[in-house]
């Protein structure tokens, strides 16, 4: 029977059928970051459990370091603790890979896995992060867990899960100039709303999907978890191996072309089937941006803020006006009016080296806007710091006037200094736009980093079509 990409993955790392459609899963890797793997790890302590796979782990600090000067130290106490508690359990975990805070090669653990070809097609990759979904770019079935289950992995290489539905996202056509892989997330999200892939596992292909980079791949499998898949998949093809020649953690020479027979199977089969399907044409997609605290909450930039009055549903209308009140905003103002605040250009969605050379074409020789408080720079991770500053990128940013950061999470989530303060506005290229995501009180709007960058430059939310 023909089979989709994740039905095959699925079956090929089922240890035990536990119910009709649960089964016991064995995990390849095991991504671990400070937030949380303290308490998994204490947790193992407590029950005296031995970790099973050393060699199955990745660790990396990145969601609370500090992106300054690391001489400085880690001023928040809950973030150092969490900073040394990881290096404390990962001290006599020799086996594992581990990139600590401050080293060469630390960073987003979704940025690095990827670009140490540590993410492999048809490896199952788990973190306890949400954002785990980016890896499936590379037919890997990748997923956020929670700590209990990383204790779990940690101690059985096993998890006990319940199989998602196939959801296949096809996109014909090509995106249109000044539209992106985040436009294409965000069009999905705008389509089917935040539930809207809920139980399912999407596998995007199409023309379109096709065209995309591993880069851009990444930023559409990122945001398919806001859209409430489990994770998002797009299938082997040339450009997956093309990106994973020679890199570091990719198999040898000899093994490759094993390596290659293996992956170029691994995409779904004519005529398998979905259990739901959605057919989008790339050149309908328009640059977006958010106006509220979800990103189902997006319109095209060109758009204005939209009337709560219109919409019929009591509920839906009560979480529009609450998210204009908390986002400053009236109904009708034209998005590209908004003034910002500070503009953050990172996190997991866009702080790959594709999005920072983007990002330089259009302020090279420009000045950010005189009123923006900051604009943060926040590479991935230290390889796409250096490859940034090889290419003499950094350089264009800061004459630009905006400040050129060490890897991290950042402002993407508020949880080391870079933060948003209550009322300020911001332009940013993250996946989340939550009440007090970027900082209490903060007002984050979701964008692409060209889209980020026109706006630092104007100081307004701005169409990057007008720049091109
Ligand atoms: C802190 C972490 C558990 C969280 C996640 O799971 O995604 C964070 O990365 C986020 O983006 O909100
Ligand atoms: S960059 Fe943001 S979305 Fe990605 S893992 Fe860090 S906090 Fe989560």
């Amino acid at each position: 029977m023909p089979s989709t990409l994740y039905d095959k993955l699925w079956e090929s790392h089922k240890i035990h059928d536990l119910d009709k459609d649960e089964a016991l899963i064995y995990i390849d890797k095991h991504l671990i970051n400070e937030v949380t793997s303290p308490q998994a790890f204490a947790g193992m302590r407590a029950k005296s459990r031995k970790v099973w796979s050393e060699s199955s782990i990745v660790a990396t600090a990145d969601h609370n370091t500090p992106t300054t000067d690391p001489e400085a130290g880690v001023s928040d106490d809950l973030a150092r603790a969490q900073i040394d508690a990881l290096d404390d359990n990962l001290k006599s975990l020799t086996g594992a890979e581990y990139y600590p805070y401050p080293s060469n090669e630390q960073g987003i653990v979704h940025v690095i896995g990827p670009e140490l070809g540590i993410t492999q097609p048809g490896l199952t990759i788990v973190c306890g992060d949400s954002h785990t979904s980016t890896h499936g770019a590379f037919s890997a079935l990748a997923f956020g867990i929670g700590t209990s289950d990383v204790e779990h992995v940690l101690a059985t290489q096993t998890l006990a899960l319940k199989k998602s539905k196939n959801y296949r996202i096809s996109v014909s056509g090509c995106l249109p100039a000044g539209v992106y892989a985040k436009d294409l997330a965000l069009h999905v999200i705008k389509r089917i709303g935040t539930a809207g892939a809920t139980g399912h596992v999407i596998e995007f292909t199409g023309e379109a999907v096709r065209a995309l980079s591993m880069e851009a791949r990444m930023t559409l499998c990122n945001m398919a978890i806001e859209a409430g898949a489990r994770t998002g998949l797009v299938g082997v093809d040339e450009t997956t191996l093309e990106y994973l020649k020679d890199r570091p953690k990719s198999p040898s020479q000899g093994l490759w072309p094993e390596a290659v027979h293996y992956w170029t199977s691994l995409n779904t089969d004519e005529g398998a089937l979905f259990h739901k399907s959605l057919a989008l044409d790339a050149g309908e997609v328009v640059p977006l941006v958010t106006w509220g605290t979800s990103p189902e909450m997006v319109v095209s930039v060109t758009d204005v803020v939209p009337n709560p009055g219109l919409i019929d549903d009591p509920i839906r209308r009560a979480g529009f006006e609450r998210a204009l009140t908390y986002m400053g905003l009236e109904p009708g103002q034209r998005m590209q009016d908004l003034r910002l605040d500070k503009v953050f250009i990172g996190s997991c969605t866009n702080s790959r080296i594709e999005d920072l050379r983007i990002v330089a074409d259009l302020v090279k020789g420009c000045r950010i806007a005189e009123h923006l408080k900051q604009a943060l720079i926040v590479p991935g991770s230290g390889a796409v710091k250096r490859q940034a500053e090889k290419e003499g990128l950094d350089k264009i940013f800061i004459e630009a006037g905006f400040e050129w950061r060490r890897p991290g999470c950042s402002m993407c989530l508020g949880m080391n200094e870079d933060r948003l303060l209550p009322g300020e506005r911001c332009a940013s290229t993250s996946n989340r736009n939550f009440e007090g995501r970027q900082g209490q009180g903060g007002r984050s709007h979701l964008m692409s980093p060209a889209m980020a960058a026109v706006s630092a430059l104007n100081g307004l939310i701005t169409d990057v079509r007008e720049y091109l």
